[in-house]
């Protein structure tokens, strides 16, 4: 490879070149943006080819076109010689494509080793899938431990990005693709990544990586293309090419120094004082900033440096003494902090820096609204003004400010963030990570701002995985161990080699305080708590109606009590099955008042064998119906599970009625009788509950169409980047619950013993109350059957047990209402217990 800065390879592939991952003339638009322009770029089996660009030059898009998440369109994707015809996610995984995304797609609800398992080309069980995931990733994370069973919402970006790489890794990939894997990893975790992508590269493996950290570029590539503004500018080989040349070649021009220069130390003025301040994670930490100083943190993750900025910022409790500008400043709220003039750069973009949906002008002006509004009202000129400068100051390259931000390449939205706090006018600014995903020309840009802030007098904290980034723009760096300061570099000493050595002499510290959340708050957090926490008001409820009337526990009351559970449960287990894909569906109760009126035509006493042999039928094909038109009304027709599912609630109700505008038609009163058989004292219907609960539960929490369902419900835009058709989980939960809830009308007819319109109406909140109280989440994600049934147990005792104690009927509702008020807020605090900062 002989080529040099001014003669790049043409990088048309050749036909021995064309193994591996091969893209000819690609071109994409997105409304406003010609996101590629005709670019060919090809990565051979067994070399690391790097893609440089800055920022919005069109890596990812680019990526994402061979990985099958985005359709070109126009040009050709190969993979492994293999064109790729119709592109998908499967298609691209199948020949042996594997990627690791800027932003890792993984559901959130979903444990770490079933994220891994779905993401699989050919997945294994899902009951194995913990002693499966765990050597991956332990060979991912060097010293980061991380627990397969953990739900991936506990974890925080760095251990995201470690279980991204390892589901990638997990597939062994003929063609890996690396989008800014290391914006959060720290070095000893960088230096490993780097070691395995050399030694996949020399099995064979072609490696394309994406990265703003030109030093890593230089040491890891074989050959590097220049992308800008969504075209390919060059194939250079890496090794002909210095630092700076490469980054000329990114910018396109000739770029001065990355950081500027550093305070002269001669101001003695101090703009932020922390004495003592202790907090979870960190103690007794002392720091002082001076006028025109930036002071750095480093440290392994989980070391307190983290926490210490958070609650710095009033984002988590904290005591000790702060003072900016020689003021006393609060600690402990957000709103006060930022009235103080402390101003937080979120390390965690996605979650707490933007808001996806909304567009690059609000997101730009949001954290600033003061300044754009009078008297609470909005001033709209002034607020595009603002979002315009601060646009331009920090070169945000957005097709117009009316965009949905999400839709920003990654760089462009941590500009967004930096200059949307900066807009604030803050005296102190807290950076957490500010230069995440930052090309290399506008990193220099923000070194400057955050510089020129500094020597205005505002205090500068920078939180840096970086060590490079941290030697070069900080006065003064301080390194975390177990929640302290454990080293200090200034002046001669500040240097990347003294800082990565600290980091990494923590490390073996760390590996034994790293905490994980408790045994307890683990168990809080997980699936069988609910189980267990509705078991317990059960017994409870049980005890106290036992107490009032020691014939609370008669065979015939338990009987009672077992045989609406069963009716509720069977609704309630349609409707959980919806809740887990984060829909809901209100339909469920006049469709059970429905099939009770339909059969009062046809199970009726004397009917001939095919008018039975049609009822049933009717009663499998309206559940079917009703299902496919509330999939379709929500997912063809883009209405919210609400509005849709009321609307056909509606319709039923109309057919209903029309059919019967007055109860009427009797149940066959043989068929009441075989419903209503019991074994003991226990009924039949509830048995069957038991039995369909225990085996819908292991076919969500142990097949891959559970898993599945769980995570488009957790995040159907992960749930789709990893390969999984999101609609067609959607259909088969919408029809899966109305054919529930059209079987819970055969209990109900036995219950009801005629055609009554209104039969099932009080089944639309108590299933969703069941569900609730079981442990689901309405956002979907999580749920359980069993959750489900408990809680119709739960709801079915306390209209017994408020007979019983002879309270009023509207105890019922006081008593469910508080039920229900109080499981939700318990599961949604308990989730909070397995998470480690
Ligand atoms: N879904 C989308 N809708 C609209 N525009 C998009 C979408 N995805 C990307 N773009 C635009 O396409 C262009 C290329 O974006 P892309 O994410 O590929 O850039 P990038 O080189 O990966 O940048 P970065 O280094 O910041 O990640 C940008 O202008 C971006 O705003």
């Amino acid at each position: 490879m002989t080529s040099s800065t001014s003669t790049p390879h043409d990088p048309s592939p050749t036909s021995a070149d064309t193994a591996g991952l091969s893209l000819v003339g690609v071109s994409k638009r997105f409304p406003g943006v010609l996101a590629l322009d005709d670019v060919t770029f090809e990565a051979r089996p067994g070399e690391i080819h790097a893609l440089v660009g800055e920022n919005g030059a069109g890596k990812s898009t680019l990526m994402a076109i061979a990985a099958g998440s985005l359709r070109a369109d126009s040009g050709a994707v190969m993979i492994s010689d293999v064109d790729l015809a119709r592109p998908s996610v499967k298609a691209a995984r199948a020949l042996g494509l594997a990627i690791v995304r800027q932003h890792p797609a993984l559901a959130a609800d979903l444990s770490i080793a079933e994220n891994m398992l779905i993401a699989q080309p050919t997945p294994g069980a899902a009951r194995r899938a913990r002693a499966w995931a765990e050597p991956l990733l332990r060979a991912a994370g060097n010293d980061v431990r991380i627990e397969p069973t953990a739900r991936v919402e506990t974890l925080v970006p760095e251990q995201r990005f470690i279980v991204e790489i390892a589901k990638a890794l997990a597939q062994k990939p003929k063609v890996l693709v690396l989008d800014e894997p290391t914006e959060h990893l720290r070095a000893a975790n960088v230096a490993g990544l780097l070691a395995r992508i050399r030694s996949l590269a020399a099995d064979g493996t072609a490696v394309v990586y994406i990265s703003h950290r030109i030093h890593e570029v230089r040491a890891v590539a074989d050959r590097i293309t220049v992308l800008r503004d969504g075209r390919a500018r060059g194939t250079f080989d890496a090794g002909d090419l210095s630092e700076q040349e490469i980054v000329n070649l990114i910018a396109g021009r000739p770029l001065d120094a990355i950081f500027p220069a550093k305070s002269d130390g001669t101001e003695s003025r101090v703009t932020l004082e922390v004495t003592g301040l202790c907090g979870a994670h960190f103690d007794d930490v002392d720091l002082r900033v001076r006028k025109g100083e930036i002071v750095g943190l480093a440290g392994i993750e989980g070391n307190g440096q983290r926490a210490f900025l958070r609650a710095l910022a009033g984002l988590t409790p904290a005591s000790g003494s702060v003072t900016v500008d020689g003021a006393a400043a609060p600690l402990g709220s957000v709103r006060d902090s930022l009235r103080a003039g402390v101003a937080y750069v979120p390390g965690d973009r996605s979650q707490e820096g933007i808001i996806a949906g909304y567009d690059v002008r609000t997101n730009l002006t949001m954290r600033s609204r003061g300044d754009h509004s009078r008297y609470g009202v909005l001033l709209p000129r002034r607020e595009r003004d603002q979002a315009r400068c601060s646009s331009a100051e920090f070169k945000v390259k957005a097709p117009s400010l009316d965009v949905a931000v999400g839709t920003l390449s990654g760089g462009n939205q941590q500009k967004v963030v930096l200059s949307s706090v900066l807009a604030t006018k803050p005296k102190v600014i807290l950076a957490d990570e500010p230069t995440q995903g930052v090309d290399v020309g506008t990193r220099s840009e923000i070194y400057r701002h955050l510089r020129r802030y500094a020597e205005a007098g505002t205090a500068v904290v920078v939180l840096s995985s970086d060590s490079l980034e941290l030697s070069g723009l900080c006065d003064r760096v301080h390194v975390f161990s177990r929640g302290k300061v454990a080293a200090t570099y200034e002046g001669a000493d500040l240097t990347e080699p003294n800082i990565a050595r600290s980091i990494v002499t923590a490390t073996t510290e760390r590996v034994s305080h790293r905490t994980r959340a408790s045994r307890l708050g683990q168990w809080l957090a997980g699936h069988t708590a609910p189980l267990g926490l509705v078991g317990i008001g059960i017994v409870l409820l049980g005890l106290l109606g036992t107490y009032a009337d020691p014939r609370y526990l008669s065979a015939v009351n338990l009987g009672g009590i077992l045989a609406l559970t069963a009716t509720l449960g069977l609704v309630a287990f349609g409707q959980q099955l919806v809740m887990l894909t984060g829909g809901i569906d209100l339909s469920v109760a006049p469709l059970m008042g429905l099939v009770v009126v339909l059969e009062s035509f046809y199970l009726v006493d004397g009917a001939t064998a095919t008018d039975q042999a049609f009822g049933w039928l009717l009663l499998l094909l309206t559940g079917v119906a009703v299902g496919t038109l509330n999939w379709a009304l929500v997912d063809l027709g883009g209405l919210s599970p609400v509005i849709a599912t009321l609307a056909t609630y509606m319709a039923l109700q109309a057919v209903s009625l029309i059919l019967r505008p007055v109860p009427g038609g009797f149940i066959s009163g043989q068929l009441i009788d075989t419903i209503s058989t019991r074994v003991g004292f226990i009924p039949v219907t509830f048995i069957v509950a038991v039995v369909l609960a225990l085996i819908l539960e292991a076919l969500l929490l142990w097949t891959r169409t559970g898993v599945r369902l769980r995570a488009v419900g957790s995040d159907p835009e992960a749930a789709r980047t990893v390969g999984i058709s999101d609609k067609k989980y959607r259909l088969l939960a919408y029809v899966g619950c109305s054919v529930l809830a059209a079987l819970a009308g055969i209990p109900l007819m036995s219950q009801i013993g005629s055609g009554d319109a209104s039969a099932g109406l009080t089944y639309m909140l108590s299933s969703i109350a069941a569900v609730a109280v079981g442990g689901a989440s309405i956002f979907g994600g999580r749920g359980s059957f069993l959750g489900a049934l408990l809680g119709a147990l739960l709801l079915s005792q306390v209209n017994a047990v408020t007979a019983f104690v002879q309270l009023d009927t509207a105890w019922n509702w006081y008593i469910l209402g508080g039920a229900l008020l109080i499981s939700v807020a318990a599961y949604s605090k308990s989730r909070d217990l397995a998470v480690v900062t």
